[in-house]
């Protein structure tokens, strides 16, 4: 019988530095920067995957397969890709990513948990563990093992579009919140190898603390633009949370669009090599961020050889090219060929992606099944998601007097209003970053929106009237117990976040002020951040925090009415104004509408 030559580098009993080490000699040029090369699924084709030796795809904000695409519709994609890649000389598997960052966010009827401002409000890192592992199932279910989560941004402007994937203001929430990464990868073993990369099983994912270093901490909060700070301010403020990420093993880091006094991330050497895999002995992959490297000159692409050159001489490790992969695979060709960057500098960024690949068991498991589609949307991830909306509720204000708290309401009431324009949109209390990159208002998913929660909350004898937008003499004229006016922003993301006002669109504030003004009233603020509500205040008898709850509204009105307390506290300072900013705890001239760790208890009514 002929037997099959052993190939050292597919044997899953050989040590992981064995493997790699087998596999990198036998690689071409062409093979390593194939696995540098991560391309958009909309330009992915069996035929490009093999001919390009691709070593990776992701999904864009809202790049999905189809709308409305099942999770076997996802599963079978992936199988597809997989296959092409699978049947290369060296069968080096394709590792798929997408961003899953307040759950699958971008697949149709998977759970949507609040954003990061949200669960930093919560204060409960062992919550955020858990949604990390039920997020990791749904992914999975999906057939894919990457996740660019989690954004680990220490937002300290909230003038910055991307405030709301930032879990807080303070460095030492966000530290505490990186347990989301054992959530999302499983539990490290015990001695296994220390600050080394970590995924346990089928079950888990791959994950990706973003984006290194210092994108919290632009000036103005001005996105993607320029975090002007010393090194110690930088390693006290941005960078702690890294530390603590890589000690729970975390398999990728993406750099920053931002620039560190005037250095663009994409092109640092000293921080992602000197520092970052050097200092700080991280041994998993660096990924740029979408057009990245592009976006190191300015105007972007103004001289791609240059940007190529820059980053991936700085120490970034796979590059996500959403469009002239060509362009970024034959630049990279030439600038080995021609000594411009060191064949030592390839074979550290392959070394490190193979690395991921083996030790997550992509080379011995890289075809998904169905076996988990029926992770998408389950029922407990759902429970989860609610409790989590419980948790993240902060209570600013509470009844006119504190002897005449409103909350928690009566759920016997007689008549009630529910009004304003976020009470009934599922993809307003979701925001950004779901099904669409941008968010999308309406019934963008299955879910529950706040009014929902509120009308299957209340005692069956009370009438749940909805008005959005109602004008005073309504609110006055139709002897209504209470009102809950619930409004904010719009959905947003990135620099379509960026605001210089932060103040809520109308019709928000002439809703608060015709039903306020009308009658006793909780304003639920569904938002990424803070915004202007100083002057609304005093016409409000009590104020709620909300956030962006997403899928599960039924949290909310878990709280209003009593059936749990409120026990969220301000993740970052809530301004007077916004001449204010940047202002943030412990700094001189603190002056804050509502401080940082701010928030009203109430206890669950079976207690009352
Ligand atoms: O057509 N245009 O006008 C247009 C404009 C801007 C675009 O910009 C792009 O749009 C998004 C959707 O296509 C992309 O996801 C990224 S965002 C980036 O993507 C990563 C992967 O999704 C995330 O992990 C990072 O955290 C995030 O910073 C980019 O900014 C795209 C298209």
């Amino acid at each position: 019988t002929i037997q099959a030559e052993y190939i050292k580098y597919k044997d899953p009993n050989q040590p992981v530095n064995v493997r790699v080490k087998d596999l990198m000699k036998r690689m071409t040029l062409a093979e390593k920067i194939g696995q540098m090369t991560q391309i958009e699924r909309k330009d992915a084709s069996p035929q490009v995957l093999k001919d390009y030796f691709i070593g990776s795809i992701l999904s864009g904000g809202g790049s999905v397969p189809a709308p409305q695409a099942s999770a076997k519709d996802w599963v079978n994609m992936i199988n597809e890709y997989q296959k092409a890649c699978l049947s290369t000389r060296l069968g080096i598997p394709m590792i798929y990513g997408i961003d899953a960052v307040h759950g699958h966010n971008n697949v149709y009827n998977a759970t949507i948990f609040p954003h990061n401002v949200g669960l930093g409000a919560t204060r409960d890192p062992d919550l955020v563990k858990r949604i990390g592992a039920a997020t990791a199932l749904e992914v999975r279910a999906t057939g894919i093992p990457y996740t660019f989560a989690p954004c680990i941004a220490v937002c300290r402007d909230p003038r910055w579009g991307r405030c709301y994937e930032s879990y807080s203001e303070d460095h030492r929430v966000v530290q505490a919140m990186t347990q989301i990464i054992l959530g999302l990868q499983g539990d490290i073993p015990a001695n296994y190898t220390k600050d080394f990369p970590y995924v346990s099983g089928q079950k888990h994912v791959a994950a990706c603390a973003k984006h290194f270093v210092g994108d919290g901490g632009t000036q103005k909060g001005i996105n993607e633009n320029n975090t002007i700070i010393d090194f110690h301010g930088l390693l006290s403020t941005h960078m702690p949370a890294y530390y603590d990420s890589i000690a729970k093993g975390v398999s990728t880091i993406m750099a920053s669009y931002s620039s560190w006094n005037g250095i663009k991330m994409h092109a640092n050497r000293y921080l992602i090599t000197d520092f970052l895999k050097k200092k700080l002995g991280f041994k998993g992959f660096v990924i740029s961020d979408w057009q990245g490297i592009d976006r190191i000159t300015t105007p972007p692409d103004a001289n791609y050889t240059y940007s190529v050159q820059m980053s991936v001489n700085a120490g970034i490790d796979m590059v996500m090219v959403p469009d002239d992969y060509l362009g970024f695979i034959n630049n990279l060709a030439t600038l080995v060929n021609t000594e411009v960057i060191p064949m030592s500098r390839i074979d550290d960024a392959v070394r490190r992606i193979l690395r991921v690949k083996f030790v997550m068991g992509l080379f011995d498991n890289p075809l998904p099944d169905y076996n988990l589609v029926d992770q998408l949307g389950k029922k407990e991830h759902r429970e989860l998601a609610r409790e989590a909306v419980r948790k993240s509720l902060v209570l600013l204000k509470n009844g006119r007097s504190s002897k005449k708290p409103l909350l928690p309401l009566p759920k016997k009431a007689g008549k009630i209003l529910v009004a304003g324009s976020h009470a009934d949109n599922l993809g307003y209390q979701c925001g950004g970053w779901t099904i669409e990159w941008q968010g999308k208002s309406g019934r963008i998913t299955d879910g529950t929106t706040i009014l929902e929660a509120i009308k299957s909350t209340v005692d069956p004898s009370t009438n749940v009237v909805f008005s959005e937008n109602p004008d005073a003499g309504f609110a006055k004229n139709n002897n209504f117990s209470y009102a809950i006016v619930v409004v904010g922003e719009p959905p947003y993301s990135e620099t379509a976040g960026d605001s210089l006002n932060l103040t809520i669109p109308e019709p928000g504030p002439s809703t608060i002020q015709s039903v306020c003004g009308a009658v006793k009233c909780v304003v639920v603020i569904i938002s990424g951040r803070p915004v202007v509500v100083e002057p609304y205040v005093p016409l409000m008898d009590a104020l709620v925090a909300a956030w962006l709850p997403g899928s599960e509204g039924q949290g909310v009105a878990d709280v209003l009415f009593g059936d749990f307390g409120f026990t969220g506290k301000l993740p970052r300072t809530w301004f007077k104004s916004v001449e204010q900013l940047p202002m943030n705890f412990g700094d001189e001239n603190y002056d804050p509408l509502f401080p940082f760790d701010f928030g009203l208890t109430t206890k669950p009514r079976s207690t009352v």
